[in-house]
């Protein structure tokens, strides 16, 4: 084994594990999400030449990151996993075949969403009322979050079912709420958030409420826990029955056979992202059908059943929109 191989692999760890603290527990990272993806990588491609020297602090052995102890532990009755990336049409394609083989079939429906750039969240509802509202921590035990939940607008307190259920989202700060943030923010000599994530983390993280609420955080609902319990059958009528149970959903999903209709939607949503009032950092993959979803079943990480390309980074003289104050 050459020593500095393995010198280079342990400062790679730690220099990922400082990112990730700065990303999931600060909500202040000094790095752009890109050049934290291409570091992950390359400790990817080293740990698969090397599994012997992956330990459990590496950060491609747990999901998202420690959590502010300020906050009571929740620990989810069901891991919150997340999501192996891609970066290119042809890992995409080739994701979906090793999909497609490991279920034995060749014709996988698709149910592809936009990967809104935000921080996961769960909700829980028993008798009709929400109960409960957490962040995803490290993936077992997230942050009890729920006097904020109950300061989000488009968060229903109440849905029409008996039955208790959990369903998790995306919390997001849309991008004219972040620019109005940040200007305020710079009127009142404060620090500015480097991203509308950034800004929703660090609005939903809050101790005091308050401060949650005139933050104007939104939601996208996109999963229902044991969704057969409700009689659903696929991922994109899952979609469909949050919204009508009163959730904010985003139904520019889309259902899909084969790759060109992949190809088409990532082309669509690659020009259309500049104009969404959110922002979006991919397309999430995931089989549509819940009975292969569990055929398929999770690692220790993430499901099987889905997978995020990442969209190219956009550069940045384009994509900072501020608002034009009148003054
Ligand atoms: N950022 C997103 O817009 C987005 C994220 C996830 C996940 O992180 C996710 C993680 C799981 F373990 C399972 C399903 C998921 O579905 C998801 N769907 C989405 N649309």
């Amino acid at each position: 084994m050459n020593n500095s191989d393995y010198e280079n692999y342990i400062k790679l760890k730690d220099q990922l594990n400082i990112y990730r603290r700065q990303y999931y527990t600060e909500d202040a990272p000094t790095v752009q999400d890109f050049e934290y993806d291409r570091l992950y990588q390359e400790l990817l491609k080293v740990e698969s030449a090397h599994p012997e020297w992956v330990t459990n602090d590496s950060p491609s052995q747990n999901v998202g990151g420690a959590i502010n102890s300020a906050f009571p532990k929740f620990r989810h009755e069901i891991p919150m996993l997340s999501m192996d990336d891609v970066f290119s049409l042809e890992e995409s394609q080739a994701s979906a075949e090793r999909i497609k083989k490991f279920v034995n079939q060749t014709d996988v429906e698709f149910n592809l969403e936009l990967k809104i750039d935000g921080l996961a969240l769960s909700l829980i509802y028993e008798n009709g009322r929400l109960v409960k509202g957490s962040t995803r921590g490290d993936g077992f035990v997230g942050e009890d979050i729920t006097p904020n939940i109950f300061q989000i607008d488009d968060v229903p307190k109440t849905i029409p079912l008996k039955e208790r259920i959990e369903v998790r989202g995306e919390c997001y700060l849309g991008k004219d709420s972040f620019a109005e943030l940040n200007n305020k923010r710079l009127e009142d000599g404060k620090s500015t958030f480097a991203n509308p994530r950034n800004a929703a983390a660090g609005s939903l993280r809050q101790l005091d409420s308050s401060i949650t609420k005139s933050r104007h955080l939104q939601t996208f609902i996109y999963f229902v826990i044991e969704p057969e319990n409700y009689g659903l059958k696929t991922q994109s009528e899952a979609l469909k029955q949050l919204q009508e149970w009163g959730f904010a959903t985003n139904n520019q999903n889309r259902v899909v056979n084969d790759f060109k209709e992949v190809q088409n939607y990532i082309d669509e949503y690659q020009e259309k992202r500049l104009d969404l009032p959110y922002n979006i950092d991919g397309i999430v993959f995931k089989v549509n059908d819940f009975k292969l979803q569990s055929l398929l079943g999770n690692t220790v990480k993430v499901p099987r059943w889905e997978f995020a390309y990442k969209f190219p980074p956009i550069e940045a003289h384009t994509h900072l929109r501020t608002i034009e104050w009148t003054v």
